[in-house]
């Protein structure tokens, strides 16, 4: 006897395998909010119909058939396990199923009734999409019968004929049939994937089951067709039983089995040959008995008993197909009671998995709210940690503010004796401050005083060395230095000395420019002190009048000496005193006042001096340029330097024809008092002085050199005219009476050691001597001016000569 069950019931499925995630794992959120489900879509909303289970378990019991059904049946069975692709796949995608994939076919037993039936479902479109989808002829509805698993939807499948694969089923799902005619069907299956459209293979992997029976497994979509292609796997061939359903389960092995529309048309050729197969059989089983003519009495004997067992036989099979069909009603009581136990199984399985999946979200959700409270508790735990370093600071905190309290009060007392001392402090700042401007005030006094008694007028004199053509030429030195330590030297005269001449400083030809300066720089602090001062170099053409002034770049002069000395005392004095220094260059050319910071290429206004205040004069319109240092200075001097007029004499190829004179101006400010002086720096490099006959000028250069001459012997009465102190200047006619004023004045005789320019050094000497004489002696203050009217005419007479 046969198993009297024709297929054993599915494994029951638990909430886990139902939902196909962990319901601790987080896979709950993202497959619901994933993009390619439907997102209106629950579990819920798509609960599965309650099947027919009446029909899904009942059992046909058939003594002539038995349960595996007839071996013709089996053979045909045999013949038609077959993979079928429609038409439709083979001729757009000309694709095979992979020899991993195969395709079983098993026939079940069946009872032959020819029952008409054509079934075609659009899986996962609802009454919302619309009209019904026709393909092949065969038309497809909305999707119904089904059990389990979720509505797909994708846009991405646009081609019309392909409109049946824009939906599908997702998931652990099945699909369930019923009432059916008895009979053979072909069921075709169209697959499309339209959810892991970028692959790779191996990401959806699934069984297929037709009533029960695993007929199609490993089906891997996407490694047969791709993404968005139909895959068709028909002639899939279920039987189905008086009052059974047609069943088509889906399981996933990897991912959730997906499917587009089922099909399922009824074989009518299959049922046809398998009722006449049943018919014959029945016959053959079921002979007609007719009773046999016996003559023997043996025979008839043996016939009876045989008979008597046949007819008793007969009874007994009677009774047990009465037996059998009682065994059959008890199993379809049977029967109906499983459905019942069955249908509250599922039930109680439906309300499993909703309480699965809640238990899950709240798993989800208390696994969040876990990962918050030990975030706050440690948050907590460091606060708390937090809060007792706090306490122990505000404990260290009132300690330390009760010591500072006590504190105060000796800071108070403190701070009264500090207060009385700042204010005895203050009063003592003032009166040093007081002295300290006083004695400020007295050191200019006493600096000034010691310049005046060195003299208001003070004259160096300084003797160049034979160049080397006077040495080529065999010249004798007629100046002995030998007492030049203490301010003397002696003119020789065919090697007898002539006449010794004293000034205040004499400098041999051995000196250099800084010796010269030594003495020089005391006139700086004078400067910047506010008193006027005057430095200029007197002597004959090509004695180093330029040389000493201006220097050279490797041996500077006069002039870029006692500039660096200025700004480095002005570095000095930043903090008492502020000043602003100021230059200006001109030159006056035959009694003419040439600014030679104005270009020369802009026309030149005749400048004239004018009286500025008692006793000073400036010339009007002259340009000031503003310096902050040396450099700027010097460069200004310099800019003006060479625009002065030079020529060539006998006694010298670039003899200056001009007086060049640099004015720096000094504004100062003390900052201690707020005293302001305004002062003046004069640097005179004067045009040479030489004698018209000796020179043998003519012309032009014969005016220039008589205009030079004179205005050297107005200088004079400039000198003289300071050395007097008078307020009134008698030689208006000179430009010269610019360096008059309240200056200290220092000159520079510069003489040539030559014995040929003798009577020129003498000459030279003669007048810085009596200029010296004037100033210096006692007898200045009752000074003769009969006297000085003569010196002075002795000078023009020798200038003219
Ligand atoms: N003390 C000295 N040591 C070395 N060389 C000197 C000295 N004095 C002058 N000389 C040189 O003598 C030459 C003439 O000097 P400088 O031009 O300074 O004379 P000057 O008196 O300015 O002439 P002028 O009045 O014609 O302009 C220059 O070549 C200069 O370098």
């Amino acid at each position: 006897m046969a198993d009297p069950v024709s297929s054993p019931p599915p494994p029951l499925p638990n909430g886990r395998s139902l939902l196909g995630f962990s319901l601790t794992s987080p896979d709950l959120v993202i497959c619901a909010g994933s993009p390619d489900l439907m997102s209106n879509n629950t579990i819920f909303q798509n609960s599965p119909e309650i099947l027919d289970r009446n029909k899904y378990y009942s059992t046909e019991l058939s003594l002539d058939n038995g349960i595996s059904g007839s071996p013709e049946s089996r053979a045909k069975e045999e013949t038609s396990r077959s993979v079928k692709f429609s038409p439709f796949c083979q001729t757009f995608y000309n694709k095979e199923l992979s020899p991993d994939s195969s395709i079983e076919l098993s026939l079940q037993g069946a009872i032959p009734a020819p029952l008409p039936g054509v079934i075609g479902i659009n899986v996962g479109c609802t009454t919302d999409d619309g009209a019904v989808t026709v393909v092949d002829g065969l038309s497809f509805g909305k999707d119904s019968c089904f059990h389990g698993g979720d509505t797909v939807r994708t846009n991405a499948v646009e081609d019309e004929r392909l409109s049946l694969y824009q939906t599908a089923r997702m998931g652990n799902f099945s699909y369930c049939f019923g009432g059916l005619e008895a009979g053979d069907y072909d069921v075709a299956l169209h697959f499309a994937e339209i959810v892991f459209t970028n692959g790779p293979p191996g990401l959806r992997v699934f069984d297929v089951f037709l009533q029960d029976k695993k007929v199609v497994s490993h089906l891997d979509i996407y490694a047969q067709v791709g993404a968005n292609n139909p895959l068709v796997i028909s002639d899939l061939k279920a039987c189905v039983g008086r009052g059974q359903d047609l069943r088509v389960r889906f399981e996933g092995l990897i991912g959730s089995p997906i499917l587009s529309a089922i099909s399922i048309t009824k074989d009518d050729s299959a049922c046809a040959g398998e009722e006449a197969l049943l018919a014959k059989r029945m016959r053959s089983q079921v002979p007609e008995c007719e009773s046999p003519k016996i003559s023997d009495p043996e025979m008839e004997e043996d016939y009876q008993t045989l008979l008597s067992a046949y007819e008793s036989q007969k009874s007994k099979l009677t009774e047990t197909r009465k037996a059998l069909e009682e065994v059959n009603r008890e199993n379809m009581l049977k029967t109906k009671e499983c459905q019942e136990a069955w249908k509250t199984l599922e039930d109680l399985q439906n309300e499993l998995m909703r309480k699965s999946m809640h238990v899950g979200s709240l798993a989800f959700a208390v696994e969040g709210q876990v990962k918050e409270k030990s975030k706050w508790f440690s948050a907590l735990k460091d606060l708390t940690r937090k809060l007792q370093i706090m306490k122990g600071d505000q404990i260290k905190l009132s300690e330390e503010a009760r010591s500072y309290k006590a504190c105060m009060v000796d800071m108070n007392g403190m701070m009264s004796i500090i207060q009385s001392t700042m204010k005895h402090q203050v009063h003592v700042h003032g009166d040093l401050m007081k002295k300290f401007v006083e004695g400020a005030k007295e050191r200019k006094e006493l600096y000034n005083k010691v310049l005046e008694l060195k003299g208001n007028i003070r004259v160096f004199c300084r003797c160049r060395p034979l160049n080397s053509e006077e040495v080529a030429a065999g010249a004798s030195m007629a100046i002995d230095f030998e007492s030049a330590r203490e301010g003397e030297l002696t003119v020789f005269s065919n090697g007898i000395p002539r006449r010794t001449f004293k000034f205040d400083s004499v400098f041999s030809p051995q000196a250099n420019q800084a010796d010269v300066f030594e003495d020089t720089a005391a006139f700086a602090t004078s400067v910047l002190d506010g008193y006027n001062v005057c430095i200029f170099a007197y002597g004959q053409t090509g004695t180093g009048k330029t040389f000493t002034m201006e220097g050279t770049k490797e041996a500077r002069g006069v002039n870029y000496r006692t500039l660096e000395e200025l700004f480095h005392i002005i570095k000095e004095r930043e903090k008492l005193f502020r000043y602003e220094v100021s230059v200006s260059v001109l030159e006056v050319y035959n009694e003419q006042i040439r600014d030679l910071l104005v270009s020369s290429s802009q026309p030149t206004a005749t400048l004239e001096i004018r009286q500025a205040v008692e006793g000073q004069h400036c010339v009007q319109g002259l340009v000031e340029a503003r310096v902050n240092n040396v450099h700027e200075a010097w460069d200004v001097l310099q800019t003006g330097s060479t625009a002065r007029t030079v020529g060539s004499t006998n006694a010298n190829d670039h003899s200056s024809r001009s007086h060049c004179l640099h004015c720096v101006m000094v504004k100062g400010e003390n900052l201690l008092n707020n005293e302001c002086t305004r002062s003046r720096l004069w640097l005179v490099d004067l045009a040479g002085s030489e004698r018209v006959a000796k020179t043998e000028v003519q012309g032009e250069r014969l005016k220039e050199t008589q205009s030079i001459n004179r205005s050297l012997a107005a200088l004079g009465d400039v000198i003289f005219s300071l050395a007097n102190k008078s307020a009134h200047t008698p030689f208006r006619s000179t430009k010269f009476m610019l360096l008059g004023g309240d200056s200290k004045t220092l000159m520079f005789v510069q003489i040539s050691p030559n014995e040929s320019d003798l009577s020129e050094t003498l000459c030279s000497l003669n007048f810085a001597s009596r200029v010296r004489g004037v100033e210096l002696g006692p007898a200045k203050r009752q000074l003769d001016t009969s006297e000085l009217v003569k010196y002075k005419q002795m000078v023009r007479m020798f200038l003219t000569i």
